[in-house]
């Protein structure tokens, strides 16, 4: 279980998380959504400490991650999956050995490196791809390749930071596909800060949202996107109901 007790970062004079509570469930999928700025990356961020917060606590099954040495701060990293939007695979490696860099770097043999790795590249589909290196890869693939290289280590809590803001509306849809599995099987707790309506929808068990460094309303997606309380809930809500319109609209003028 994920315990997110009054986390707090300050830029400066800028607020950019302000008191940010969160109890997520093993096998959860949580769904981090709000206006540009709101500050849900730098909120995600400081779960594993790429940004070291102000204040607050986070208890990763009951050890508190913000106040770890850095030794046991590295060895809770590897517990943890993150997915970037920029996917930083290695030119000049293969898929494998981008996945295999990590667990090798982390003091894992090469021989079981190596069958995580295949393991990993599997599961996203990508078992076909492993002597490829990144510039033979579409930007979905090289994605995908990301992800793998984040469920090699068997994480129990894996974090997204908008993993398809930078691929093109046709990639997109082959990474949501991969996260969607991987909500499906539970096999680790999710947090996703995604602008991506539909896997929303979809796939959270819990979307969040935020406003000015602070959550403004969260529940179920039935709950949030249905019957919101808050004003950036409805503007959800609108936009939704946008959307459908739309698409019903341009589906009954093709009849
Ligand atoms: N390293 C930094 N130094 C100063 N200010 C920062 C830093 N990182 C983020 N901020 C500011 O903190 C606020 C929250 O930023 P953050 O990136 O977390 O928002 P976000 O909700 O993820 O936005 P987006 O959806 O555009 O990615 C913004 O005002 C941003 O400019």
């Amino acid at each position: 279980m994920l315990v997110i007790q009054n986390l707090y970062k300050q830029f400066g004079s800028l607020v950019a998380v302000n008191d940010f509570n969160l109890t997520v469930k093993l096998g959860e999928t949580v769904v981090l959504m709000g206006p540009s700025g709101c500050g849900k990356s730098t909120t995600i961020r400081t779960i594993n400490r790429l940004v070291e917060p102000s204040r607050g606590r986070v208890m990763l099954n009951g050890a508190n991650i913000l106040a770890m040495e850095p030794d046991e701060l590295r060895d809770v990293r590897k517990r943890i999956g993150f997915v970037f939007q920029h996917f930083n695979l290695i030119g000049r490696l293969t898929t494998l050995e981008n996945v295999m860099l990590g667990l090798v770097m982390g003091g894992t043999d090469r021989e079981t490196a190596e069958c995580k790795a295949t393991e990993a590249l599997t599961k996203v589909g990508l078992e076909n791809h492993l002597a490829h290196r990144p510039d033979q890869l579409s930007g979905g693939q090289q994605q995908r390749v990301g992800i793998a290289r984040a469920l090699a280590y068997e994480p129990e809590l894996m974090l997204w930071d908008e993993p398809t803001a930078s691929l093109d509306p046709i990639l997109v849809r082959e990474v949501l596909v991969v996260m969607e599995e991987l909500a499906r099987y539970r096999a680790s707790t999710m947090i996703v800060v995604t602008h991506e309506l539909t896997f929303a929808l979809r796939v959270a068990d819990r979307i969040v949202l935020m406003d000015k460094g602070s959550i403004v309303e969260e529940g179920q997606p039935s709950e949030v996107f249905v019957k919101p309380v808050s004003d950036i809930g409805r503007q959800y809500q609108e936009l939704i109901e946008y959307q459908m319109n739309t698409q019903a609209q341009s589906l009954a003028g093709k009849r």
